[in-house]
């Protein structure tokens, strides 16, 4: 259950005269944002530490994840209100459909887990939820919405990915390059914009609408923590 945020981003405001929107949304999700991007699931790739069974379990579960973002994407460049905006979203989404998409396919593949297994695989729980959260919100609700769930994804992956990016790389291709992805520069510049716009967007909502983005991306942080923690718990 979403909890109201403890402060409005005015008063937030008032204490730290300098915080961004995108600061006071991570203020609002309390102690998530810290257990999901510290979470010991990410550091167990960063230290070659992963057991091949969870990461099976979690690619598995993230390729189904990534096909909904993509859709989500797909709904935040038509709402999207300027060339600028959807140009940055539209590359974003050619990325996410091909390198990465590569990823998964070669990652499967040292793996030995079957095409047949992972283009049939049932989303857990805890994916559905995620994609309800995100569809609903990029396709029903506002830019701002769909929006604050995007950046709170991408930013909690930047987060860990620049920390175990300081350790030397691990030896099996698919943790090293999961690092590199969420590190490059490419991806930094993303999500900077990324929350340059929800600053942008965030700031001239009104107080309730402000309210409405700060469940949204607190909800998306918690179920973040749950996707690692579903993956990792049989570990
Ligand atoms: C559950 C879950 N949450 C967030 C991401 C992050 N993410 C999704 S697409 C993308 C683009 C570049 O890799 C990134 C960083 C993920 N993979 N899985």
């Amino acid at each position: 259950m979403a909890l109201a945020p403890t402060l409005t981003f005015q008063d937030h405001r008032l204490q730290t005269p300098s915080a961004r929107f995108s600061d006071w949304l991570v203020s609002c999700t309390g102690s998530s944002w810290a257990a999901a991007t510290e979470h010991a699931f990410t550091r167990a790739i960063g230290d070659d530490a992963m057991p091949d069974a969870a990461y099976v379990r979690y690619l598995i579960e993230d390729y189904t994840f990534i096909t909904d973002l993509a859709s989500t994407i797909g709904y935040l460049v038509a709402k999207a209100p300027t060339m600028r905006s959807k140009s940055r979203l539209s590359a974003f989404l050619a990325l996410l459909t091909s390198e990465e998409n590569n990823y998964f396919e070669r990652s499967f593949a040292a793996l030995d887990v079957p095409e047949t297994v992972y283009r049939a695989a049932a989303q857990g729980p805890v994916t559905r939820e995620f994609s309800r959260l995100l569809l609903e919100s990029s396709g029903k609700g506002t830019y701002a919405e769909g929006l604050a769930c995007l950046l709170c994804a991408e930013w909690v992956y930047l987060t860990w990915g620049l920390r175990e990016a300081k350790k030397p790389r691990p030896k099996a291709f698919y943790l090293a390059e999961w690092i590199d992805l969420h590190a490059v520069q490419g991806f930094q510049d993303f999500v900077n914009w990324l929350r340059e716009e929800m600053d942008e967007v965030g700031s001239s909502l009104t107080e309730a609408q402000q309210q409405q983005v700060a469940q949204h991306f607190q909800e998306m942080c918690r179920l973040e923590v749950s996707f690692f923690d579903a993956v990792w718990a049989a570990s």
